[in-house]
């Protein structure tokens, strides 16, 4: 074994060794490794940055009490992992479910770094949360949540230091309640978080932008290959922010959006769904939070699969938007096996590390989470810019701003791809794209 590669495994040894638990953030560090081993070969001081950004620079976990509506005491746990600041403020959403722990706050912080830097904005890397489970709670017991989590997070964040925005479960309303918290602390109106509301300094396209970035991205692979969205049937899981824009997107590009699924079973609308249809599944999901299946009784022509996933149904494209791992080994050879040519993933990492390598045997177009889905969070960069300009830019300049990014994004991932004699692996090309600009500040602000 060459000295590199001797190191190369040393410093993979020592990652797991520090913590063999965490499941989800060695199965991210894992995707990333292989890709970058051809660029620490080339150069071993790059290994050495990643080494330092595989540790975060700082992790917060913390107690959130609140009181629900019937007087009862409530403990929760509260997480902000800050990844890194290389490129600038930490950055990234906060995310509301059962399933949080540590590994799962630290792979999104991992992702969320090379993300960041890929949507060429200056952002460093962060993401937290908490394991509260949302469902069934009144707004007054959401809001004294927020106010509670936002008592403990409100000393580490700030505009030029820490901006949180949403993620799973945290929307609109979630971040009004954690601003107004934030602004009673601090007595201080700054773009601390984004997400906005638009009346009082949101971004407009930030609510579409994640969704509608990953059409634009599957938009540029397709035209790479010689092809178009136009009559390309869709796959779509998850019916959250992710979900409901991406399907509008596919629509208002000539594509057919056919399912929404949640964590109970996929509804299909084998004709594909209408602009009027995807209206509904947003007043359910967003409004009236309540669960897809509902939808069936709006649609003559909606079929609901309980315990299903939405892989199973024969279509072109596939669109993963609601959680990780969604799609394992075995979905991914049913996705192939029905004839799917191309996966992008809005969710982040919706595919088992097994499920990509289903992917590349079969030649399947795969637009990876961190290229893929970071329109969101681009639009969140331009949410600060905006914020700091005192400004609000219109919804076509936000738009065109999203979709030059979301190209950009494709080039540049597929010229560092080539760049290594990988060809069109995208994968590749986006862990290299986004780890060298990351890598590069890290070693010109010295060991920090
Ligand atoms: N909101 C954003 O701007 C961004 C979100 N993402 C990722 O997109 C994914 C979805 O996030 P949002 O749409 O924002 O959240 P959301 O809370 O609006 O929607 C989440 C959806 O996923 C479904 N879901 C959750 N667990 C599931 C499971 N085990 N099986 C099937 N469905 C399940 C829920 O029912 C819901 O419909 C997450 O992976 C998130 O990290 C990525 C980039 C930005
Ligand atoms: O808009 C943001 O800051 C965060 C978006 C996010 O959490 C993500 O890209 O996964």
């Amino acid at each position: 074994m060459s000295a590199v590669a001797e190191k190369i495994s040393a410093v993979r040894a020592g990652i797991r060794r520090r913590d063999p638990d965490q499941k989800e953030f060695l199965q991210a560090v894992d995707e990333v490794f292989e890709s970058l081993t051809p660029v620490f070969e080339r150069d071993p001081q790059y290994l050495e940055a990643f080494e330092r950004l595989v540790e975060p620079e700082r992790q917060i976990v913390f107690r959130v009490p609140w009181i629900d509506d019937k007087g009862v005491q409530r403990v929760n746990r509260g997480f902000r992992v800050q990844m890194s600041s290389a490129l600038g403020p930490y950055k990234g959403g906060l995310r509301f479910h059962p399933t949080v722990n540590l590994s799962v706050i630290k792979f999104l912080a991992f992702e969320q770094t090379f993300k960041n830097s890929l949507t060429t904005l200056m952002m460093g890397a962060g993401k937290g949360g908490s394991d509260l489970n949302p469902r069934g709670l009144s707004d007054r017991e959401i809001m004294a949540f927020c106010q509670s989590f936002m008592i403990e997070l409100h000393r580490h964040i700030g505009a030029d230091t820490d901006v949180p925005a949403g993620d799973i479960n945290v929307g609109a309303r979630e971040i009004g309640y954690l601003f107004g918290q934030y602004k009673r602390l601090a007595n201080n109106f700054t773009g601390v978080l984004t997400g906005k509301d638009l009346r009082w300094g949101g971004s407009l396209i930030r609510p579409e932008a994640t969704g509608y970035g990953c059409v634009y991205f599957a938009q540029n692979y397709l035209a790479h290959k010689g092809d178009s969205l136009k009559g390309k049937r869709c796959v779509v899981s998850g019916s959250g922010n992710v979900a409901q824009y991406t399907a509008e997107k596919l629509l208002q590009l000539g594509a057919v959006p056919i399912t929404f699924s949640d964590s109970n079973g996929y509804v299909l609308e084998p004709n594909g769904f209408t602009q009027e249809q995807i209206n509904h599944v947003m007043e359910l999901k967003n409004t009236k939070r309540v669960r897809i299946s509902e939808y069936c009784a709006f649609s003559e022509t909606a079929q609901y699969f309980p315990g299903k996933k939405p892989w199973e149904v024969a279509a072109d494209l596939a669109f993963p938007s609601a959680t990780q791992n969604e799609i394992d080994e075995e979905d991914a050879k049913v996705l192939v096996a029905n004839g799917v040519k191309g996966v992008f993933e809005g969710a982040n990492m919706p595919s088992t590390n097994e499920a990509i390598e289903v992917y590349k045997s079969a030649d399947v177009m795969f637009g990876p989470a961190k290229a893929a889905n970071a329109g969101g969070v681009a639009v969140s960069g331009l949410e600060m810019a905006q914020n700091s300009q005192r400004l609000q830019w219109t919804r076509e300049e936000v738009d065109a701003q999203l979709e030059k990014i979301m190209k950009d994004i494709f080039e540049n991932s597929l010229a560092a791809a080539q760049e290594y004699g990988l060809k069109d692996d995208i994968q590749a090309g986006a862990n290299i794209a986004g780890f060298l600009k990351v890598a590069d500040s890290m070693i010109h602000q010295g060991c920090v």
